[in-house]
């Protein structure tokens, strides 16, 4: 029975890569899949899905106003998809995640969407805070802070390397602007 999964995480903790070795299992059968990435994150090139162990491969990109079903749908039409892989999950809208919930209970895709928790104040994104609420399957990918212990949070840098607190919650970056950490080093960093 096809499930809609989420893994979710920090930030650098291996997402990518693990979706990428999972579309490539699929492959190396010789089944298909389909690759969807947040049109705005586009750090490995528009269009591709990237990861910092140095993987990359293409990928369909979708925007706030696009109807994911749809867009699903007509990529079945050309073919049978063994699995869909959506990166940048915490991008998507509430709306987008019930789309893929509508794939995986009428078209009998499964759908494997990997993504952020929170946001860099310790908010849930609104397309993680849908995959919390109605995913089959959910799994944590995990990293570390630099004091060893699972990170869970994520801290923000600005311009001038200092923690900040106030700002958009969607700002697309990487280690430059982002630092995964601990519940207590998170703590500590935002003065809490
Ligand atoms: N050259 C490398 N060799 C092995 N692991 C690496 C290398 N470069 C980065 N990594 C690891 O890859 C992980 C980040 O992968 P990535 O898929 O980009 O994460 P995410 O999508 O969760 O942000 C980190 O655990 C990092 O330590
Ligand atoms: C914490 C946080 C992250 N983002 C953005 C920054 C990146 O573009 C992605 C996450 O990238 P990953 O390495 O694939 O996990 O999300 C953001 O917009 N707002 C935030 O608070």
């Amino acid at each position: 029975m096809a499930k809609l999964h989420f893994h979710f995480s920090t930030m650098n903790a291996g997402k990518s890569t693990l979706l990428l070795q999972a579309a490539h299992n699929y492959n190396e059968r010789g089944m298909d899949t389909y690759l969807l990435i947040a049109a705005f994150d586009d750090r490995a090139g528009k269009g591709r899905i990237g990861s910092r162990i140095g993987l990359s491969r293409a990928a369909d990109v979708f925007g706030a106003d696009t109807d994911l079903f749809d867009m699903i749908q007509k990529r079945l039409a050309e073919g049978k998809v063994a699995c869909i892989f959506v990166d940048e999950a915490h991008f998507m809208t509430r709306d987008q995640v019930w789309q893929l919930a509508k794939v995986v209970d009428d078209l009998g895709v499964p759908v494997m969407a990997y993504g952020l928790r929170v946001d860099f104040r310790g908010e849930l994104f609104p397309g993680s805070a849908a995959l919390l609420a109605i995913a089959d399957v959910m799994r944590e990918v995990r990293t570390i802070c630099h004091c060893g212990r699972n990170a869970t949070m994520v801290i923000r840098r600005g311009p001038d390397g200092r923690t900040v607190m106030d700002g958009a919650q969607v700002q697309v970056g990487g280690n430059e602007m982002y630092v995964s950490l601990c519940r207590r080093h998170w703590r500590q960093e935002v003065g809490q």
